[in-house]
């Protein structure tokens, strides 16, 4: 279980999240829904890592730990929202290039990136480049990227937002899919129709954090 307790952040003196709690319950999906601005994706890149909290604690089944440590442990993968891939190197290479950072095997890292592009109906752009690629294949090589080092809770930033609303419901499947397999989701979106179609809880954003 991922927790994250008493969450502060400001800009400039700008109080974005104020003593936010939030509990991520294991093998369901909790959508985190609000309007632009009220710190959605602060809080996403707070938990990622990517991000510094002014003050609170996260922890993992109990344990108080960091976001670097999540990632480096390969405990919480991250799809981003513009699905930040790699121009310069080929799908299957963005997909191995942190299992074999990690240490992994060229060999197993392109064994397990082959599963992953077969699960997701991507086998024939694995020598691929990204540009070459439509958005919904776009997005599903940041989730097969974010997938590849096995994490136990998958975060994703607005993943229908740079998607023709028909790919939507592709997006949501996949989510249920994993859910399946008994992945712990959190998906960060302003779309009312997608949390609805994959989110286990629904979590507002509080608005009170800002001044
Ligand atoms: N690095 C930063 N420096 C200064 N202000 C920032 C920074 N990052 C975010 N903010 C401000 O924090 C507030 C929350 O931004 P955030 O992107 O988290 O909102 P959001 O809920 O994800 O919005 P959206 O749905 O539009 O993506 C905004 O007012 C934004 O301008």
């Amino acid at each position: 279980m991922l927790e994250l307790k008493g969450i502060n952040k400001s800009f400039a003196g700008r109080q974005i999240l104020r003593d936010l709690d939030l509990t991520v319950a294991d093998g369901k999906t909790l959508a985190i829904v609000g309007p632009s601005g009220v710190g959605k994706t602060t809080l996403l890149r707070i938990i990622a890592g990517l991000e510094t909290a002014d003050a609170g604690t996260i922890s993992w089944n109990g344990q108080q730990t960091t976001p670097d440590d999540l990632r480096s442990k390969g405990i919480l993968g991250v799809v981003f929202q513009n699905f930040g891939l790699f121009p310069q190197y080929s799908v299957r290479r963005n997909i191995t290039l942190a299992p074999t950072l990690a240490g992994q095997s060229q060999a197993d890292a392109n064994k397990r990136a082959d599963q992953l592009l077969s699960s997701l109906a991507l086998t024939d752009e694995a020598e691929a480049y990204p540009y070459t690629l439509s958005g919904g294949q776009k997005q599903r090589v940041a989730i097969a990227r974010a997938l590849a080092l096995n994490p136990q809770v998958l975060l994703y930033d607005e993943p229908t937002s740079a998607l023709d609303p028909a790919l939507r419901d592709n997006v949501a499947e996949l989510v249920n899919s994993f859910k399946k397999q008994g992945m712990t989701q959190v998906v960060i979106t302003h779309d009312m129709d997608f949390a609805d179609q994959v989110a286990d809880t629904v979590f507002t954003m509080p608005t009170g954090g800002k001044d």
